[in-house]
């Protein structure tokens, strides 16, 4: 460590709400160096809305937090293609096998489809997916209908002692671990109005592990079991996909809030009743609050629902509605507004165009991030020494100090972005491009060392990307550039009257001129 730099401030430790004590703990990986995260995927019986991508961006975020301060991440996201009935309990239909005979089809195809629509929005949204000891490519998506053997095994070795059989499944007895419910802190038969009873269950909270195939029935899912023809519960699913890629116990479980009060609380039951012991599986638990619209939760069973591919058709680019996560933080609601998210692509374009400006002055061709900085996450002294070699006088410290503090402090993205932004544009870049002592190339490796948490793209994406031709407009983009070159030189030869009559075209054609607009026009956004 730096040797003689005893002033040196150290890289803040990470410290993370942990939902279990209610309270910010600080990360203490179960393998040193590493970091084992189970992120609790979509049910791919419809499409993903806007809601459950904040679920994601937020585990993305945590991700790139973990890598960023040094530690070799495995991520785990499963995809739910079983299960996981039309309420979070034990009634209803399963989700999958409600949509497959809703439209005569055949369940694969469906989990196949909705899958494939999720995948798009992670990549449109840069989420990084899985990763496995740092490395992308050696991880893959885990799907719970290839764990099925593995799934009952796990319930056989439980089943003596924890659980009971009924004509409808292998039910698990929640009264047999020790402080059932305590992430959801509800108690076991207090709340649980809304749980529909089953016949014969003996508490309101015991879920199915197993679900049997009703006789005379056939699921277009079912496995054969020491219980009979069926399908595993939803529940079960994270218990032995966690166990089975990360160990027992992991560093990191995360989700939706909502899962705080069922879900979660029932793969911790599983999960201590498979350890024979009090420990929950994961050292923390983790969950983001919801989007909200002004009508409540964003939700797939209220009908309407805003989907990714419906904000990029209306104009707007889908890193905006990343950056428009990142503007909250995760703990908080979110409420989605049009104007909200038009104010994050103003933002974002405001981003990218200094980030260019400052590209088209700087020497060098590729900006890597502050490698050595990331490298230590220990201490910053590695850092300043690389700085000292470069003969950089500027003091990023400061800079990239404040920015760790705030992405540790509870990966505090909200208090990140009005620093990030303050500095990268008015210090970083706008000053960078008068200021003769500092180097441009600095302020971009600063820039893509932030970057690598953000993940909005921003030494990537040029003006252009983030011009995108909403489905309703009736002129090409060509058509568009052609009269807007024409308007710059009626407006430059102050022939006012025939710049308006352009501007007036291009209104009627759904493509609004704005002339404050950094990027010197925009599309017509519908509110
Ligand atoms: N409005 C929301 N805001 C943030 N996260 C959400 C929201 N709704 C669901 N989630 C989270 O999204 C993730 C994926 O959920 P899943 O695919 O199971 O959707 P779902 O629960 O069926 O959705 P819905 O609640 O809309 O019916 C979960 O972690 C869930 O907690
Ligand atoms: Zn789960």
């Amino acid at each position: 460590m730096g040797g003689g730099m005893t002033d040196t401030p150290a890289s803040p430790p990470l410290r993370l709400f942990n939902s279990l004590t209610r309270r910010l703990e600080t990360f203490e990986p179960v393998h040193p160096g590493e970091a084992r995260v189970y992120s609790c995927g979509p049910t791919v019986y419809n499409y993903p809305h806007i809601g459950n991508m904040r679920a994601y961006v937020f585990a993305d975020t945590l991700g790139r937090t973990l890598s960023f301060k040094g530690y070799k991440l495995t991520h785990v996201i499963n995809i739910t293609d079983v299960g996981h009935l039309t309420d979070d309990a034990d009634a209803g239909e399963d989700k999958l096998e409600k949509a497959a005979a809703e439209k005569a089809q055949s369940i694969w195809d469906i989990a196949r489809h909705y899958t494939e629509a999720y995948w798009a929005d992670v990549k449109a949204l840069n989420i990084r997916g899985p990763m496995k000891a740092g490395k992308p490519e050696a991880a893959h998506w885990s799907i719970a209908t290839d764990y099925v053997p593995q799934m009952i095994e796990f319930a056989k070795a439980i089943a003596d002692k924890h659980c009971y059989e009924l004509d409808s499944g292998l039910y698990f007895d929640t009264s047999t671990v020790a402080d059932y419910g305590r992430l959801a802190r509800h108690a076991t038969d207090e709340g649980e109005s809304r749980i529909d009873p089953v016949d014969g269950k003996r508490h309101p909270a015991d879920f199915a592990i197993w679900r049997k195939t009703p006789p005379g029935e056939t699921r277009q899912m079912e496995w054969d079991s020491p219980w009979g023809k069926g399908a595993p519960g939803w529940h079960l699913e994270c218990s032995v996909m966690s166990e089975a890629l990360l160990g027992f116990p992991f560093d990191i479980h995360t989700g939706g809030i909502d899962h705080r009060e069922i879900h979660h609380p029932n793969e911790i039951a599983q999960n201590q009743a498979r350890s024979c012991s009090t420990d929950s599986g994961a050292r923390i638990w983790m969950h983001n609050n919801f989007l909200v619209e002004r009508s409540g939760k964003m939700s797939k069973s209220a009908g309407e629902f805003l989907r990714l591919q419906l904000l990029i058709d209306k104009g707007y680019h889908p890193l905006a509605y990343r950056l428009m996560c990142l503007q909250a933080h995760y703990r908080s609601e979110l409420e989605f507004s049009w104007e909200g998210l038009g104010a994050a692509l103003t933002r974002l374009k405001r981003l990218v165009m200094a980030v260019q400006r400052t590209k088209e002055a700087a020497t060098l061709s590729e900006w890597k991030p502050f490698k050595k900085y990331l490298r230590s996450p220990g201490m910053v002294d590695d850092y300043i020494d690389s700085i000292n070699e470069t003969d950089e006088w500027f003091d990023f410290t400061g800079i990239l100090g404040e920015f760790d503090d705030a992405i540790s402090n509870d990966l505090n993205t909200a208090s990140a972005f009005p620093t990030s932004e303050k500095l990268a544009l008015t210090k970083l870049v706008e000053e960078a491009v008068t200021d003769p002592f500092i180097q441009l190339d600095n302020r971009l490796r600063l820039i893509a060392t932030m970057d690598q948490i953000f993940g909005l793209r921003l030494l990537e994406l040029d003006r252009i990307d983030l011009r995108i031709r909403p489905k309703t407009a009736t002129i090409t983009e060509s058509e568009i550039e052609a009269i807007l070159t024409r308007r710059k030189e009626a407006r430059a030869a102050k022939d006012f009257a025939t710049s308006d009559k352009l501007r007036d075209e291009l209104i009627a054609a759904g493509v609004e001129v704005m002339d404050g607009d950094p990027l010197g026009w925009d599309w017509r956004l519908e509110a």
